[in-house]
């Protein structure tokens, strides 16, 4: 049975939408210093912070008892070597909480002029995304900017939110500034959200006004191996793109694949591009996080997509902060999934045979 979570929808439409706008000032205004190297070697910016800052008020607003896997924490910027980007984030931050109100927004989630926090509150509402994860109950998954190394380049990224209950996502949606709205029209207008309810389907709404918009239903077609490509990171590091070369092979794709970072990719995926979206690691140890997949999975099954490791296995949300021992990830419309996942277990027994 589907929940019926409209209010869920609007307030983390509402939330993603606000955090979009901030991320693409930022882009507009970023200058140097303004981005951290976290231990894992990876990068994060003022923007991914604010951003989290933003979407975990309203969250903590509107849903006071619910817990937040967040990508970031705010223990770099509490540090006395973080004060120079803390009055940064607390600008943004404010900036965005206190613009006016939009369409179907309610001042009761901390939006609107009178709403201003202080440095403090800021960073403890930045560390509301400490959960750890787990089986049971209610719990929200957020990744403030997935993709940073994207935005860093004026490329893809996405701002994600998912609502997790008992382990299966129920909620995703994923903001994409920098997306075309019309995949046929590439320089064309750009900036969407899309969003999927569990057994509602799954839509594209303008990013401009998304609560007011009917939005566009998805729907991945029928794919041959004539029309098909591979959606695949850009980042080396974060997927064996040596790999896909050989499923691609297998398969019978001759067209190149698209490299897009973020999730981005279910994005694009659910609505017709590229029809493969396929993630294996590039070695033993990385374990995917949960907000990195959560809002897209569900996007793409109710976009008639199927979702899961390269085994074929459930991508696991009930385990932690991380999907465990799941082992890559494969998303495609139902009858090229079954197709690609022969062609995996073809291409991982080619390695092994080596
Ligand atoms: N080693 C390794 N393997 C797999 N995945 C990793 C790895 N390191 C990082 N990450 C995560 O990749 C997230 C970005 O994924 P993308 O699909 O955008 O990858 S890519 O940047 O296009 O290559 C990125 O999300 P963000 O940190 O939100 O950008 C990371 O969570
Ligand atoms: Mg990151
Ligand atoms: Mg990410
Ligand atoms: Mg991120």
């Amino acid at each position: 049975m589907s929940l019926n979570l409209a209010f869920e929808k609007q307030v983390a439409i509402a939330a993603v939408r606000r955090a979009c706008v901030l991320t693409a000032s930022v882009f507009n205004n970023l200058v140097k210093n303004e981005t951290l190297t976290k231990e894992d070697a990876s990068p994060v910016t003022v923007g991914d912070f604010s951003a989290q800052a933003v979407i975990n008020t309203i969250l903590n607003r509107a849903f006071p008892d619910d817990p937040i896997v967040g990508e970031e924490d705010a223990a770099d910027l509490r540090a006395e070597s973080g004060a120079a980007l803390r009055k940064r984030i607390v600008e943004l931050a404010n900036a965005t909480l206190t613009a006016k109100l939009e369409v179907e927004e309610k001042e009761e989630w901390g939006l609107g002029p009178n709403y201003s926090q202080t440095t403090e509150q800021l960073l403890d509402i930045i560390d509301r995304g400490n959960y750890g994860g787990g089986r049971t109950g209610r719990m929200w998954t957020l990744d403030p900017i997935d993709g940073t190394k994207g935005f860093l380049r004026g490329e893809q990224y996405a701002v994600c939110l998912s609502l997790i209950v008992d382990a299966q996502v129920e909620l995703g949606v994923i903001g994409c500034p920098n997306l075309p709205s019309d995949p046929s029209n590439p320089s064309g207008p750009r900036g969407n959200i899309f969003v999927a309810v569990r057994g509602q389907g799954a839509y594209q709404l303008p990013l401009h006004d998304p609560l007011s918009s009917p939005g566009t239903r998805l729907a991945i077609p029928a794919f041959t191996p004539e029309n098909l490509n591979l959606l695949e990171s850009v980042e080396k590091a974060h997927a064996k793109l040596s790999f896909n070369d050989r499923v691609a092979e297998l398969l019978g794709v001759t067209r190149p694949p698209t490299r897009m970072d973020s999730q981005a990719k279910y994005a694009a995926l659910s609505r017709g591009d590229g029809g493969v979206y396929l993630r294996m690691p590039t070695g033993v140890g990385y374990r995917e996080k949960i907000w990195d997949h959560a809002p897209g999975s569900l996007i793409v099954e109710e976009a008639g997509g199927v979702v899961t490791d390269s085994r074929g296995e459930r991508l696991d949300f009930g385990l932690g902060r991380t999907l465990g021992e799941n082992f890559g990830v494969v998303a495609a419309g139902k009858q090229t999934h079954a197709k690609v996942l022969e062609a995996v277990k073809k291409a991982l027994a080619e390695e092994k045979g080596q």
